[in-house]
């Protein structure tokens, strides 16, 4: 089962790392913090001068498709998307299945004004200091690797940090483990994250069984504006792409063409 590989390793180098920089001294790099977190939810929910949002993935590999972007530079890639109107960027930090690094979340945010999202496999506390102290303003939580109990705790002390959440859900069972914890941000995963099967109506189908009021984000697959015009209609607030702008050449033109609004 590849997520319980990737939770595993997550929490080995969990450990390693606990250990190398204790709690104490990394809470102490927060008095030195010149990045607190930003209210993210204006610039993810929907208006009508902005119809859809987008959130911009800064990902090099990933289990299903192996290595994505030979030419990988985290800080160009952000750039181009800040440039190309990106309202979020979501970086991918997990180091092992996704080649990505804490450090990238630093380095973007120094030059970059976007609210940034940690994209991790979060499963601990210690997690979202770190997603602080890097420069996160918020972080992916996925319900299927999380029990009811420990999502919303994860959420709670996510909050508690000043920051929020993006809860991720593939089902009914996870839509109902999101609204007891509390989630205001909910993202549609199509992809299955053991079988990496697409399922592209997924929105569409969990969106009636969702409360009025939340921040609805539809993530993976999406590669071409007749999705986000179709999902947005159903009532996708924003959309979360990786892989179509990690495959272009020219990443800024693609995004402005994707935020243009026909
Ligand atoms: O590259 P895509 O198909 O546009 O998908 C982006 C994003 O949704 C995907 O990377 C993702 C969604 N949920 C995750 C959880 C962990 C790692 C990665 C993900």
């Amino acid at each position: 089962m590849i997520l319980d590989k990737i939770i595993r390793q997550t929490k080995e180098d969990l450990e390693r790392r606990k250990i190398e920089y204790p709690l104490e001294w990394l809470g102490r790099s927060l008095a030195y913090n010149n990045y607190p977190p930003r209210d993210i939810s204006p610039y993810l929910k929907a208006t009508k001068e902005e119809p859809y949002r987008i959130i911009a993935e800064v990902k090099k590999a990933s289990p299903s498709k192996g290595v994505i972007r030979e030419d990988f530079d985290p800080l160009v890639i952000a750039q181009s998307y800040e440039k190309g109107g990106a309202n979020a960027i979501s970086v991918l930090t997990e180091p092992h299945f996704f080649q990505g690094n804490l450090e990238y979340l630093t380095q973007i945010r120094r030059y970059v004004a976007t609210p940034l999202l940690r994209k991790d496999f979060i499963v601990d506390k210690y997690q979202l200091v770190e997603a602080l102290v890097y420069g996160a303003d918020f972080v992916l939580l996925i319900a299927t690797a999380l029990s009811r109990k420990e999502l919303k705790e994860l959420l709670e002390y996510t909050r508690h940090l000043g920051m929020e959440a993006l809860v991720e859900i593939h089902d009914k069972e996870d839509l109902t483990k999101a609204i007891f914890a509390g989630a205001d941000i909910i993202g549609i995963n199509h992809r299955n994250l053991e079988t990496f099967e697409m399922d592209m109506n997924l929105t569409e189908k969990l969106m009636p069984l969702i409360p009025n009021g939340k921040i609805i984000v539809a993530e993976s697959g999406v590669e071409c504006k007749e999705t986000i015009a179709h999902l947005s209609k159903v009532g996708a607030d924003a959309f979360l792409i990786g892989e179509h702008f990690m495959r272009q050449a020219n990443i800024e033109e693609a995004l402005r063409a994707f935020k243009k609004v026909d």
